[in-house]
This record gives C-alpha cells, structure tokens and sequence, in this order.
C-alpha cells in the first residue's frame, strides 16, 4: 500500500462508526459527554478534591503551586547596595581617595565617608554611611591622591537603596502561583529554604492487554506495549508523580488485580490503559461497577479516543476516605494521547492547584476533514503561521504525534485551510518541561 493510501485509511479508521447518532452515544452505546464538556468535567472533578499541603525544600518544589503566600522574609535588598563597580563618593567633588582598599560585596560594614571623600566599591558592596553617589569606574579617573568625574554626579545614582524589591512582609506572590525556576530564585533571594506547596497528584498506571510484548519485535499477533514506555514520562511532564506502572493480563487475576487497585491503590489517580470498549475481555466497566465507583464521563465525542472515561472512586465524606479517580485510557496508542489531553491533563492540573492552560488557536494550513458529529484531534507541526496537519494519524498510530508539536482540536464537520483551530501543546513543545 502506498503511504497516501495508507493515511487514507487511517482517515476511514479515524472517522470510523460515522452512521452513529450522536444522543446513541459512545463505545458500547453508552452516552458520550462532549469534548468541552468532558473536559470541564475533568476540572470539575479535580477541584471537588480536598487539597493536601506540604513543606518541602526549594529544589523539591519545583513545578508544584505555591499552598501559602510568599511573603518576604525580609526587606531587598537587605541594605543599600552598590549597582555599579566604581567609587562611592560623599557631597561634591573632586574627593579625596581614601587609601587602605575597597569595599568589596560580602565585607564588613565600611566606615562612614567623610564630606569629600571617596572609597573604591564593587558592584553589590554595601554603601558607606554618609555616601550621596556611586561613579562608574568608567565615568571618573583618578589624579594622585584626588577623583575627578568626568560627568555631572547625581545625589543616589546606581545605589540601590534597602527595600527598593520589597519591604518585609510583602506579598511576593500570592497562593496558588506555579513554582517556577524564577519562583525558587525569588524564595532563595527573600530568604526561604522551605515552601509550603500542593503535593504532586500521585498516579498509578495500569496496562492491561495480553497481546502485549515487553521487548524485541512484534510476531505472531502480539504487539510492543507502545503505552508504558510513554505514559510514565508524559504524565510526570503533566505535573503528576508516577508511583508505579503494572502490566495486568486480560483474565480473570487481571480483572481481580484492577479490581484491588481500584479499592486499595493509594494512588490519587489510576490510569488504566484499553479494555474500555465492549469487547469480551474488557472489564474496566464491569470492575468499575463492581467497585461502586460513580462514572463521570463514560465516552467522549472525540476521535480518537472516544471510549475513554473518567471516574470517582471512593468518597470524601462519610468515612473520611480522599476521593481518587481512575482515567481509563483506550487501548489504541493514538486514542490513549486523546485521553491523557482529554481527561487526564485537566484533572491532574485542578489536583495540582494548576490554572488551566492558557487557550489559543492558530490557522491550520490545509483543509482538514471532520467527522460528521464528533470533535477530532489532529497532530500538527506549528510553523511561524500555520498548523500543519500530519499524516499517521490513525487511532492506532504514534508516527504523527512523534513528529508533532501539539494536536489542533477539529471541529464536527471540520476544517477549511485558514481556519482558527485550539492548538493543544504537547508538553514538552512550549513551556512545562521543567514539571
Ligand atoms: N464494538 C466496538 N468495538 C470497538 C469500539 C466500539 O465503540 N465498539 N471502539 C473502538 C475504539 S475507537 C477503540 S479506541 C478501541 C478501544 O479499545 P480498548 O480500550 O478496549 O482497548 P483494547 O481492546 O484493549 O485495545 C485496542 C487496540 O489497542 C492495542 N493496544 C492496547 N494496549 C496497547 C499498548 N499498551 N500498546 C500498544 N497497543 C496497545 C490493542 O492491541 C488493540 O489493537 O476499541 C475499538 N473497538
Ligand atoms: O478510534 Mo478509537 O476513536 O478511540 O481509537
């Protein structure tokens, strides 16, 4: 087959079950949730969660959101500093040169100057009582014992004076900002060793399947688990921890192991990977039933991906036990990324504390088919101007979304060339890498 013919197909693949109504529903006829909808959803859910803090030290807080304000420890900068490496000089010139060194950053307090007097200074030394200006090295020169400025000298030039950043007890930035590189820089310079943050969602992956291969090349109808290899380092770049992924056959050990991870795990999130359609040995539904867990989006219009779910497991209230979701991720590769930006990015962000991603579209360059009632996600390279849409983008397939820097969300119907499409960034294309 020629690779038009084959992306053809992965088209027809795609927009599979087109003669579907949409009030049927999802996978096994049950009623599938909207895209946006299922997403809110997902928030929603997140946000009904009790949220736990804790104390951890700068570098461990990275990628986490603030649980307390930062407030400044102290004021900055703590005294008045020298901006500029040069002379710290007091009243008019010329000065006279004190001799005996300078005042170098990190010395001891430095004498007072005297009315006409200078003192060599580097950049962030303390200023000398008394100092009115700081002359750039370049901006005087020196006669003997004497200072001349080579320009008039303005009363505080380049001193910067205590508190000019902050007072003590200023807000620095309020609860719920994301600990970003910069964050940590700020925390060390206003003196905190500590931060008290929303922990990590801790997430459990689980794969089910027992056509799949661990190693070596795929024979004799089973295939590589494509899941494990990338869920783990996608999910922790979605800010989450993965505690552990398991493999768990299709049979009834499997279905009795999701069963005990879905009563015991102490996971905030399981994610499960296939056995979301209706297919003879699917039982992420009836396990789910079985466990009494409460099915928050059971199908999405959404192609890839539409058998995914989301669900509540256990309750908050009235025997204390945390609330915990499961994301049941399609078996398809392409159909699991679906799941993961669909459910599983919105709900690890609202556990996290997380703002929403911020939204926004870019023209796609081509025409892009749609499905008649379904939304679609399509992989796109984005260029100065354009999304580009990418071929391989069958439910099954992982060689379009390799190549891509995000998935351009396609309306029912889709897409003239032109067109604004959301642009979903992978993570790791702009910005979050460091989550
Ligand atoms: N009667 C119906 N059949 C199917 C429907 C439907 O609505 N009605 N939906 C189709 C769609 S769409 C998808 S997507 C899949 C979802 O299936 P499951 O979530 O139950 O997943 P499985 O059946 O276990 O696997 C599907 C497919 O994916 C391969 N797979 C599974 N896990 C992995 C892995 N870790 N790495 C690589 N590939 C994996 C598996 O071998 C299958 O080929 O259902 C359709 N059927
Ligand atoms: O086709 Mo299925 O939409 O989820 O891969």
């Amino acid at each position: 087959m020629t690779p038009t013919n084959s992306a053809e197909q992965a088209l027809d693949e795609a927009l599979a079950l087109v003669s579907r109504a949409p009030e049927s529903g999802g996978a096994g006829g049950r009623r599938a949730a909207s895209w946006s909808r299922a997403r809110d959803t997902a928030v929603r859910a997140g946000q009904g969660v009790r949220p736990r803090t804790h104390r951890v030290p700068l570098a461990d807080a990275l990628g986490e959101v603030l649980a307390a304000p930062l407030d400044a420890l102290s004021d900055l900068p703590s005294f008045d500093t020298s901006a500029m490496d040069g002379w710290a000089v007091a009243g008019p010139g010329p000065w006279s040169v004190r001799t005996g060194g300078s005042v170098l950053a990190g010395s001891e307090r430095p004498d007072p100057l005297t009315d006409g007097e200078a003192v060599r200074i580097a950049t962030g030394a303390r200023i000398p009582a008394d100092t009115t200006a700081v002359i750039r090295t370049e901006h005087c020169r020196e006669a003997g014992s004497q200072l001349f400025a080579d320009r008039p000298v303005l009363t505080g030039q380049d001193i910067r004076p205590r508190g000019q950043e902050c007072r003590s007890g200023d807000l620095l930035l309020p609860t719920g900002s994301l600990v970003t590189p910069a964050v940590l820089g700020l925390a060390a310079a206003a003196g905190y060793d500590e931060l008290t943050t929303r922990p990590r969602p801790l997430v459990e992956i689980l794969v089910l399947g027992d056509e799949l291969l661990t190693e070596g090349l795929p024979h004799e109808g089973l295939v590589r688990d494509a899941l494990s290899p990338m869920l783990g380092p996608w999910i922790d770049r979605l800010g989450a921890e993965v505690i552990g992924t398991r493999r768990l056959g299709d049979d009834p050990e499997g279905a009795a192991a999701l069963l005990e991870a879905v009563t015991t795990s102490t996971a905030d999130v399981l994610v499960t990977t296939g056995g979301t359609a209706s297919g003879p040995v699917d039982h992420v539904h009836p396990v789910l039933r079985k466990a009494g867990a409460e099915l928050l989006v059971d199908g999405v219009a959404v192609r890839p991906g539409h058998p995914m779910l989301l669900a509540r497991l256990g309750s908050a209230t009235p025997d204390g036990n945390p609330v915990r979701h499961l994301v049941g991720l399609p078996g398809n590769p392409l159909a699991a990324v679906s799941g993961l930006l669909t459910l599983a990015d919105p709900l690890l962000r609202a556990l996290a504390g997380r703002r929403g991603r911020p939204r926004y579209t870019a023209p796609v360059q081509a025409d892009v088919p749609g499905h008649p009632y379904d939304t679609r996600l399509v992989p796109v390279q984005l260029s100065d101007e354009h999304a580009v849409p990418l071929r391989y983008h069958g439910p099954a397939m992982l060689r379009g979304v390799a190549a891509a820097d995000a998935l351009a969300v396609v309306p029912p119907k889709g897409a003239r060339s032109g067109q604004e499409l959301e642009i979903l960034d992978l993570p790791w294309a702009a910005g979050g890498c460091f989550t």
